[in-house]
């Protein structure tokens, strides 16, 4: 099976070492600089589960490659549209697709984007970053990619050829019911993205200063109304189960978004936070905090845009 991994950043890149790592023919779809980047100091991993150094095999959008077998597609939402455009040339009608990336609306925006290519659901769950120098550092013990049948559209066949391919990998692990666990995921991330930036603190901070943990009590319970508003999946009880993750959470964890938001960079916060909204007015769910949220990353978006279009 031919495996082209979409973006080398942290999750990608990640997920394209373990893959390599187990012998499979996997390529990377990058830019010209991280092509450059990793040409010259290669695919490079630091993390507590065990470094890896390679030299995958590189493409950037317009050269001649594929077509592809699976597409792991692991960018920022943001670049997402014009990533779609870009990956069509690698694809036959048959290649199915795995998207890594937090949030839900992307999986509407990709099934509009490739109609009919066969679509598996795909969840991330690792804190890692990627490094000036172009490493990427993983930064805690946690790391669990799981994937599965997203709404029936691949052949059991189809189906059965990733499965085996993946099984050889532990970083992957099969979920039966994926729409649930991509649901689950983004009510998570929802709640712990919008509270780190919002405070731009870390869950430590936000968990130990008044009111602590009913602040997160509070955002789970409007993410969880709106999602089962909505007809998504959450497990029984799940506001009780997350607020008893948090509570065992180590104080020093952050979110990617807060990281982006510290380093100046764009955040996936429409994608994540704006959908949420999207979703709680078409179904009259009341989302007071995360109206909150949303207005603070909306300044820092257009502060970080004034910045940026100021001439040097
Ligand atoms: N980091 C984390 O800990 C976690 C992140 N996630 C989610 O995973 C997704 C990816 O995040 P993350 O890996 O952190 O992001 P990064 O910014 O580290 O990586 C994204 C990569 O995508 C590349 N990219 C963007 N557009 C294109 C394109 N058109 N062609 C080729 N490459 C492209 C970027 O290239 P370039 O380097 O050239 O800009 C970058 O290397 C997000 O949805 C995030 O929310 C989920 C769990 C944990
Ligand atoms: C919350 C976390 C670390 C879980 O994987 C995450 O998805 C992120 O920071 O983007």
């Amino acid at each position: 099976m031919k495996i082209l991994v979409v973006g080398a950043g942290a999750v990608g890149g990640y997920a394209a070492a373990r893959l390599l790592e187990a012998g499979l023919d996997v390529t990377l779809l990058v830019r010209e600089g991280r092509k450059r980047q990793i040409a010259a100091n290669g695919l490079v991993v630091l993390s507590p589960s065990g470094d890896y150094v390679g030299h995958p095999p590189l493409l950037v959008a317009g050269e001649t490659g594929g077509p592809f077998d699976l597409a792991v597609i692991a960018s920022k939402a943001y670049g997402l549209p014009l990533l779609l455009d870009q990956l069509k040339p690698y694809l036959h009608s048959r290649t199915a697709i795995l998207p890594l990336l937090n949030g839900m609306k992307h999986m509407e925006q990709i099934a509009e984007a490739l109609p009919g290519q066969p679509l598996l659901g795909g969840v991330a769950r690792i804190e890692a970053t990627l490094e000036e120098d172009g490493s990427i550092r993983h930064l805690t013990a946690m790391h669990r990619y799981t994937y599965g049948r997203y709404r029936a559209n691949l052949t059991d066949t189809e189906y059965e050829i990733v499965h085996q391919t993946l099984s050889g990998v532990s970083l992957f692990s099969e979920r039966a019911d994926i729409e649930q666990d991509l649901w689950e995921k983004y009510a998570f991330i929802s709640v712990m993205s919008g509270l780190t930036t919002l405070f731009q603190a870390t869950v430590g901070e936000i968990r130990d200063s008044e009111p602590g943990l009913e602040t997160f009590r509070r955002a789970f319970e409007e993410t969880e109304r709106v999602v089962r508003a909505a007809g998504g999946r959450l497990s029984e009880g799940y506001t009780n189960k997350q607020m008893a993750i948090v509570e065992g959470m180590s104080s020093a964890s952050t979110t990617s978004m807060l990281r982006d938001m510290t380093q100046g960079l764009p955040t996936e916060s429409e994608h994540i936070h704006g959908y949420l909204i999207e979703l709680a007015r078409r179904h009259g769910c009341p989302v007071s905090l995360f109206e909150v949220i949303r207005q603070r990353l909306a300044i820092y978006e257009t502060r970080r845009s004034a910045l940026a279009d100021r001439p040097v």
